[in-house]
């Protein structure tokens, strides 16, 4: 399942991150890449060591935390620290599948899904769409800024050449609970469910304590903590 979270950051909060981030070491991209991903990436990254990185990282995975609607379709187990990328003068990232394992000191991450959040507004830069190829077809994702788009780590995907302007986001990787994407789906759209028949009914209703009970027991099945 493909997914856009709207407005992880409010527009004043993007403009700040975006001065932090702006002001730090930009390099070439390659640094965190597989083989086969560096063939086909040509776009800069902020060091995941700089302080402006660990920084905005540590804001980025506070808001994300705190985001009812990521918590539900992620089931985050552990969010591998963002990362953050520039595209300009042509730059792009050619198809290619995230590495299954991210390892950085000793942590390590199976990573189940990915996720893009926007940092630059769409007007400001031609190009630069995310192209994730999904059962049905290629969707074509190019976000507001503070907008985050997920989606299965196994997906091929792409970003087109950014031919004016610069797109800067901020992207990365997280273990869920829930390993398979079939089954993290039928629990997000419950929980969606739930909460519509929770706001008709009230908490108390006996139907939405026994979903309730469902959609718990099914986590208790399903997840590896
Ligand atoms: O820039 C993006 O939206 C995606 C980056 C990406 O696919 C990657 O770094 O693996
Ligand atoms: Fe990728």
């Amino acid at each position: 399942m493909l997914l856009h979270i709207p407005e992880v950051f409010t527009k004043a909060e993007v403009k700040a991150l975006r001065q932090t981030l702006d002001a730090g070491p930009w390099a070439d991209g390659n640094m965190t890449s597989g083989h086969q991903s560096a063939s086909a990436k040509k776009n800069q990254q902020l060091p995941e060591d700089s302080p402006q990185a660990r920084e905005v990282s540590a804001l980025v995975v506070q808001a994300l935390n705190a985001n009812p609607m990521f918590v539900s379709a992620a089931l985050p187990h552990t969010i591998f620290p963002p990362l953050f990328n520039r595209y300009e003068g042509g730059g792009e990232f050619g198809t290619h599948v995230d590495n299954a394992i991210r390892q950085r000191g000793e942590h390590r991450i199976r990573s189940d899904l990915s996720a893009t959040l926007f940092l630059s507004e769409p007007e400001d830069y031609d190009g630069g769409e995310l192209i994730i190829e999904e059962m049905y077809g290629a969707q074509s994702i190019k976000l507001p800024a503070g907008d985050l788009v997920l989606y299965p780590s196994k997906s091929l995907h792409r970003v087109t050449p950014v031919t004016r302007g610069a797109r800067v986001s901020s992207f990365m990787w997280l273990q869920s609970l829930i390993r398979d994407d079939a089954d993290r789906e039928s629990l997000f759209r419950l929980d969606v469910a739930i909460q519509r028949v929770n706001l008709d009914k009230g908490p108390k209703d006996a139907a939405v304590i026994e979903l309730t009970g469902v959609y718990h027991n099914l986590l208790r099945r399903w997840s590896e903590v």
